[in-house]
């Protein structure tokens, strides 16, 4: 039996434009996820957030479900097309759901865990200039999360700036493959440095309204890289793939700089690094008082000499879940141990771990999704060895809460540990909730 440490924050994650649906409603106005999933081509069968899980409306039930599970911790995101529809005009009735979801989290003894942006950029910005490509973003961006730190400061005790830098600039503006689908790596490094511009400013902003008892942070995803044989050039590989995935965003935050070897590497193929001003990377190191890691899987690379990156990703041995990611806990430890060592003695929080598997509801409906405990338990394993060896992990979310909208994927990705039947929108606590309410109760797992 392995035991966790006895104030180990148990949670789960969710966040706004997944859940929440009613896009329209209380003044929302769209975000560029509303666009991109409206878009022809861009989401699996054109699924779109429009209603997701309805969260808007069925809050209280949730909130029950999560009582039910027992976690001491719930993270959510907060949509910025409800509190800002419009630039510089606040909208106090977007604001008020998510005090009426505080509200309900606090009655039931659950602490909210509050993340400012988790891609739910609203539709204005990006309008004015690509959003994240026009530095004002920051202004917007600060303006906003300082409304947040103003109506809900104390009463949310973790605040993240950001989900996964990397996701909201490489992905978005770099590959394409979430919104606003842009292909042009110059623009994916301009968003990249002013999210990361954004966080610094909005973490001088809460230090200097002094909000008592809460703590700020950023949460990155993560993948730990691994050469695919001990050749020197696939060792390169994996050393520009962990830059690429991790060094580019770890490094600002941390070292106040961005790793040398990028700079070359990408100075080949953007020019200039005409966005990055004086006083930029002293604003984006500003200390912070703990990590996010979102951890799901590894890569492993070969020498590519004809890829941007000089790498090429190749299968690893592991199972895979549904989105095709290669399970490995080992590489949680890995990845775990090398921020400890490299970066940060910080308090850790495992903002989201979790995976998507073919569940169904069986003739006793109920979801028997063994696939999920196992990934679980073989992770809480690897964040214990971790624990164990004095590493100041703190928090453990599963991501999810509940099946929802799986971004370019839709509905079809189940990620969540309670099951969604989004004709009805019925909940159903898969095996994998009441698994996980038991090593909540028992602060172990076997
Ligand atoms: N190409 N490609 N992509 C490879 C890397 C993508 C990493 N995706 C994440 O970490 C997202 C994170 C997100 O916070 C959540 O909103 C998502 O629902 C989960 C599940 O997908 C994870």
């Amino acid at each position: 039996m392995i035991k966790f440490p006895k104030d180990f924050l148990w949670g789960t994650a969710t966040s706004s434009y997944q859940i929440e649906g009613a896009v329209n409603e209380d003044g929302r106005t769209p975000s560029i996820w509303d666009t991109f999933s409206k878009t022809e081509g861009k989401t699996y069968n054109g699924h779109t957030g429009d209603v997701a899980c309805d969260h808007y409306h069925r809050y209280k039930e949730d909130v029950e479900i999560l009582k039910e599970i027992g976690v001491k911790a719930y993270r959510f995101s907060i949509a910025w097309p409800r509190i800002f529809p419009e630039e510089g005009k606040y909208n106090p009735k977007g604001m008020d759901f998510y005090k009426r979801l505080v509200d309900e989290l606090l009655k039931k003894d659950i602490m909210p865990t509050a993340t400012i942006y988790h891609w739910d950029l609203p539709q204005w910005a990006y309008d004015k200039g690509g959003g994240w490509l026009n530095r004002d973003s920051v202004k917007w961006y600060v303006e906003y999360a300082t409304k947040l730190f103003e109506e809900l400061g104390d009463v949310i005790p973790l605040w993240i700036t950001h989900n996964e830098p990397w996701c909201s600039s490489i992905l978005s503006y770099g590959i394409g493959e979430h919104a606003p689908g842009h292909k042009n790596y110059r623009e994916a490094l301009i968003a990249a440095h002013h999210i990361l511009l954004s966080h610094g400013e909005a973490v001088k902003a809460f230090r200097e309204m002094n909000i008592k008892g809460s703590k700020i942070g950023i949460t990155l995803n993560l993948t730990p890289a691994y050469p695919a044989s001990e050749k020197e050039e696939d060792k390169l590989a994996a050393q520009y793939a962990d830059g690429f995935a991790n060094r580019w965003f770890l490094d600002p935050i941390f070292k106040g700089n961005y790793p040398e070897d990028m700079m070359e590497l990408y100075s080949k193929i953007i020019g200039e690094f005409d966005f990055i001003k004086e006083g930029d990377l002293e604003t984006i190191s500003v200390p912070i008082d703990f990590l996010g890691v979102n951890y799901y899987t590894r890569s492993i690379v070969k020498y590519d000499e004809d890829s941007m990156l000089k790498a090429e990703n190749v299968p690893g041995p592991g199972k895979r879940t549904e989105m095709g990611w290669e399970i490995s806990p080992e590489s949680l430890y890995d990845l775990l141990k090398r921020l400890d060592r490299e970066y940060t003695k910080l308090p850790m929080y495992i903002t989201e771990n979790g995976a998507a598997f073919k569940d169904e509801v069986t003739e006793d409906g109920r979801v028997h999704d063994d696939e999920r405990i196992e990934y679980i338990k073989e992770h809480l394993k690897a964040a214990a060895k971790f624990i164990g060896e004095g590493g100041n992990l703190k928090g453990y979310f599963v991501w999810s809460l509940m099946d929802n909208f799986e971004w370019a994927h839709g509905y079809s990705k189940r990620f969540g540990i309670v099951y969604v039947d989004y004709e009805t929108q019925k909940r159903i606590l898969k095996d994998s909730a009441l698994w996980y309410k038991e090593v909540i109760q028992k602060n172990s797992i076997e």
